[in-house]
């Protein structure tokens, strides 16, 4: 595999990939690099034709694919993660081109990740079993058969992206659908170079195409179509709201996976040692942008200067460098309009009387002149804000946090689920039973205690209220991209 490395002029340029072949398309968009501002890519500007092409590729190649054993899919999903390990580098560079993050990021996540979502679907689509009932008296037996759905679409974001990308693409595909996967039209790359190792892995032409574009055109036109029964989504609420609309005429089969505003509760008995520098990375890996980091930071009165003062020391160390740089924590947010977005929030702190601690508009951004134009900020740190605020109820996703304090755990509760998300909660504490009382209290999907992004993907990974429907996980994601039925059989 090769793509042009940071500094060489060719424009890179991508193909959609319909039922086993490359194919080019009319017209493209152009892709920036983040860390510098500049077009170094050109993605296909699919549409309505292309997601038709897709379809009759997946369609034909349903019939063959979904009747296989799990055993041979298994097998071919273990092939695939082989080959994106072998190929791991090459695509870490890759990811964080595209994306902005560090490369130390795309080299011990997400790729390592994306190769670990092949094996783990590879793994538990063996391991699945069905119901069974009796009725001795009027002589039946039940039991119930699970099918692979169809055409399964998968719609990704830009934030994490092959990684979300193939979180979706194994369960679908080991479940023995075929499927259309829109990538974001901002970081199409890694899914591309992923399309050169299909055939070598076995997966036969036309169960796995790849059409890149825009949401409102491409996307759009996939969640439209009638012969497609099930979409995938990760990204923003709004874009939700669309999908869930244009879904409503199909009854489609949704799972949406959403942003959050997620709360880290810090009682007065946390080790601050450990709880220091994991709310850091919370807050600001992967320039905040993953839908898991910490925005709102709830800290005990008692110990609210002392963890203020060892948070803003901490932060301050947080680098943000050029993506290649290996010292760098922090890389190039995603597109400019991005970083205005995420700076329009710190200005309207200023302006409801909050205070910037660190970071944007406080400290001074060292970069090289080549990346002065990329899309770089500091990590902020935001106080003396109310819980009212836009910037403690929206998400901001970039590498903004707000630093407040509480008194009691009642309260906390209460404040922690005041937003309209539910997503991810982190509490600090040494005391188990308030940890398992709190814990149980927090509307999220998903509580992290005296840690944080610690995941075990057997269990159901999702959101409450505004943060998604459905979860996704082994037996979650084995039952989304399923149909089950019961059947009686009497004797
Ligand atoms: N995982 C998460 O929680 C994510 C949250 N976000 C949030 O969303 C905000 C906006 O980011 P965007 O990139 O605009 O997110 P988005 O929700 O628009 O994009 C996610 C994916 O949906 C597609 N899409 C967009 N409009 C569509 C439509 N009408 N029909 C079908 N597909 C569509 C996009 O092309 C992309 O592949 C961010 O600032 C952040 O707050 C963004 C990305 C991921
Ligand atoms: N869905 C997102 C992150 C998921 C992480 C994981 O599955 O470990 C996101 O940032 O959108």
């Amino acid at each position: 595999m090769s793509f042009p490395m940071a500094g060489t002029r060719a424009l890179l340029m991508l193909e959609n990939f319909i039922d086993g072949k490359f194919l080019p398309c009319s017209s493209y968009l152009d892709s920036y690099d983040p860390s510098t501002g500049e077009v170094y890519c050109r993605v296909p500007n699919s549409g309505k034709e292309e997601i038709e092409a897709a379809v009759e590729a997946a369609r034909a190649a349903f019939p063959g694919w979904s009747s296989r054993s799990p055993q041979e899919r298994s097998q071919v999903l273990q092939r695939l993660a082989d080959l994106l390990e072998q190929s791991l580098e090459e695509l870490a560079q890759a990811e964080s081109r595209d994306q902005g993050k560090t490369l130390t990021l795309a080299r011990t996540m997400d790729i390592p990740r994306s190769v670990q979502n092949f094996r783990f679907f590879a793994s538990s689509i063996l391991h699945h079993t069905s119901e069974c009932t009796q009725m001795d008296h009027l002589g039946c037996l039940h039991y119930t058969v699970r099918t692979p759905v169809g055409i399964a679409g998968l719609i990704s974001p830009w934030n994490l992206p092959l990684y979300l990308l193939t979180w979706k693409l194994a369960p679908a595909i080991a479940a023995g659908n075929t499927v259309i996967a829109k990538p974001s039209e901002l970081t199409s790359v890694t899914a591309w170079m992923m399309c050169k190792l299909l055939e070598k892995a076995g997966v036969p032409p036309g169960v796995v195409n790849i059409v890149f574009g825009t949401g409102p055109r491409v996307g759009e036109a996939l969640v439209s179509h009638p012969e497609v029964p099930l979409i995938s989504f990760t990204g923003s609420q709004p874009t939700a709201e669309r999908i869930t609309q244009l879904s409503a005429p199909h009854c489609k089969k949704l799972s949406l996976e959403l942003g959050g505003k997620n709360p880290a509760i810090i009682f007065e008995d946390a080790n601050l040692e450990e709880c220091v520098p994991t709310t850091v990375r919370s807050s600001f890996a992967n320039q905040g942008e993953i839908c898991l980091c910490t925005s709102r930071i709830f800290v005990q009165k008692s110990i609210y200067s002392e963890f203020l003062k060892r948070f803003v020391e901490a932060t301050r160390m947080w680098k943000v460098g050029i993506p290649s740089d290996p010292s760098a924590d922090m890389g190039a947010l995603i597109s400019k309009a991005h970083l205005e977005k995420v700076r329009s929030y710190i200005k309207k702190a200023r302006m409801e009387g909050a205070q910037i601690l660190c970071g944007e508009g406080v400290d001074k951004l060292n970069l090289p002149l080549r990346n002065r134009a990329g899309y770089f900020m500091l990590p902020t740190v935001i106080t003396d804000i109310k819980d009212e605020s836009c910037c403690m109820k929206e998400e901001i996703f970039g590498p903004v946090t707000c630093v407040v304090p509480f008194d009691s755990e009642e309260e906390v509760i209460q404040r922690a689920n005041s937003v309209k998300y539910g997503l991810a909660a982190t509490v600090w504490s040494g005391n188990v039973g308030r940890v398992h009382r709190v814990a149980k209290k927090l509307q999220s999907g998903l509580v992290w205690t005296n840690c944080w992004l610690i995941r075990e993907l057997n269990l159901p990974f999702g959101g409450m209220k505004s943060s998604g429907v459905g979860r996704e996980g082994a037996k979650d994601s084995y039952e989304f991209f399923t149909e089950i039925k019961t059947i009686t059989i009497k004797h």
